[in-house]
């Protein structure tokens, strides 16, 4: 199975299963991403999402290239990256904290995913960034909607986007874009992380979490995140795209 769902003691994880291909998206994992939020989204039980990575090598790199390389024009790309969009709009929000707990490398859409979520706790082993840009797309799935949402300093990050950089956990971390940085297993920093919020009654995370919905619905997020994947869609049926995405599978 490409992913798995797992809920326990209120906390909801999903989990992206293809540890051998870094844990790339494909169609199968969108199906799994949506079924996980309709859980969440319909169970008042739960107190927490989390979003991870089989295996301690990647958190996600991106969309899966063999797959999603097949479509040549912008017709052809923007139904999977505006589908994408939109359900990373409903991963951010969801009315719990939601948690990407960045066990490897997350590169491309994997660091859209993370930068969907509430906070990022990070591998001191991962390495994360945009790299889109060295494919001549810009971000397809509504990531950098959800940083200019999120993060405080504008020049940095649009410096974060359009350098398309791989950065280290620790740079990650002066960027603003980490939460937390953490030294070995991820579960318990996981532990860790949530016992701590655990010391705050439910039902404050869920107004605070409330009050960052209401500023994301009235700023118009999910129509920047939609337009985001209309404008990649038109880099992606470029020559510079497609020769970049040949010279990935190709090993070159
Ligand atoms: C499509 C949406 C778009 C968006 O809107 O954001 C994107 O996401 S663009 C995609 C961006 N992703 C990439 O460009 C892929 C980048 N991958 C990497 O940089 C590296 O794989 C890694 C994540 C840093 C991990 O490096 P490493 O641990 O050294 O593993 P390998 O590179 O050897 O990979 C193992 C295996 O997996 C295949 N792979 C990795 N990522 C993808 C991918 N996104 N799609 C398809 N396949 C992927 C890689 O080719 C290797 O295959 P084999 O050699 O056959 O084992």
């Amino acid at each position: 199975m490409s992913y798995k769902i797992e809920i326990t003691n209120g906390i909801a994880t999903f989990t992206i299963n293809r540890p051998e291909m870094r844990n790339a998206i494909n169609y199968a994992v969108m199906d799994g991403l949506e079924t996980f939020l309709s859980k969440v989204e319909s169970d008042d039980s739960i107190a927490f999402a989390v979003i991870t990575g089989a295996g301690d090598r990647a958190f996600c790199s991106g969309g899966d290239l063999s797959e999603f390389h097949g479509f040549r024009t912008a017709k052809e790309a923007y139904p999977m990256l505006s589908r994408m969009a939109g359900l990373l709009y409903r991963l951010s929000i969801l009315p719990v904290p939601v948690i990407a707990l960045v066990n490897g490398a997350a590169v491309g859409g994997g660091c859209e995913i993370a930068s969907s979520c509430d906070y990022r706790l990070v591998s001191s082993k991962a390495k994360g960034g945009f790299i889109q840009g060295t494919l001549a797309i810009t971000s397809g799935w509504g990531g950098a909607s959800q940083l200019f949402a999120k993060m405080n300093n504008h020049t940095a990050t649009l410096k974060f986007l359009s350098e398309a950089k791989v950065h280290t956990a620790q740079q990650l971390q002066s960027i603003g874009w980490a939460t937390d940085v953490f030294e070995g297993d991820a579960q318990e920093a996981l532990e860790n992380f949530i016992s701590d919020k655990k010391k705050i009654h439910p039902s404050v995370h869920k107004a605070y979490k409330k009050l960052a919905i209401t500023n994301w619905t009235q700023t118009g997020l999910k129509d920047r995140m939609i337009e985001e994947a209309a404008q990649c869609a038109k880099l992606w049926e470029s020559d510079a795209h497609h020769e970049a995405v040949d010279r990935f599978l190709n090993k070159e």
